[in-house]
């Protein structure tokens, strides 16, 4: 687990640096404001249901940290939101799967941070895990936490893109989600 928790680090950082180039700005932006402060991994169990039609699952959600880098095991579950349809999102062995990514043709679902600090470039998407007789499944999350308050990036502003969002801090945005 600490070797593969390394490992997750390090593709995190990488993926910081694509983020910030897709938003035009230094590859070293994201990370040098404190967008990538650590790392929490979450183990989800989710069981084999005879009836899931009673049972929820995880309901629809949108991430709230920056980034989550999930590896699934091989029983799929997951689902995104893409131009109003669930997709599957079918495990692929060996395979992790990054929920944030600005493209919508790659079907990811984005992260709400991503959304609110780039003033809409990176859009918000939601997922979610119905409950489902296969299983039982297992999952990893691992979050990459920021401590920067949330707001749009002052760089990325200008007399067409004024801010959409006003600035506010992790404890205040978190009260209200
Ligand atoms: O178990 C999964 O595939 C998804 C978990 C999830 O959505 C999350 O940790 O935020
Ligand atoms: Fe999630």
């Amino acid at each position: 687990m600490v070797d593969y928790s390394n490992q997750v680090m390090k593709l995190g950082t990488l993926l910081f640096e694509l983020l910030s180039e897709a938003l035009s700005l230094n590859s070293t932006y994201l990370r040098d404001t404190s967008c990538d402060v650590g790392q929490f991994a979450f183990g989800h169990y989710y069981p084999s249901y005879l009836e899931p039609n009673l049972t929820l699952g995880t309901i629809k959600h949108v991430d709230v940290n920056f980034i989550t880098v999930l590896l699934q095991g091989h029983i799929g579950g997951l689902q995104v939101l893409h131009q109003n349809t669930q997709i599957d999102v079918t495990p692929v062995p060996g395979a992790l799967f990054i929920i944030c990514d600005p493209s919508p043709i790659w079907l990811i679902p984005n992260i709400l941070e991503c959304q609110l600090i780039s003033n809409d470039k990176f859009k918000s998407g939601q997922h979610r895990v119905p409950a489902n007789t296969a299983g039982p499944r297992v999952s990893i999350s691992s979050i990459h936490p920021s401590s920067r308050t949330y707001g749009p990036i002052m760089e990325l502003l200008s007399e067409d893109n004024p801010a959409k969002y006003r600035e506010f801090s992790i404890p205040e945005f978190t009260a209200h989600y």
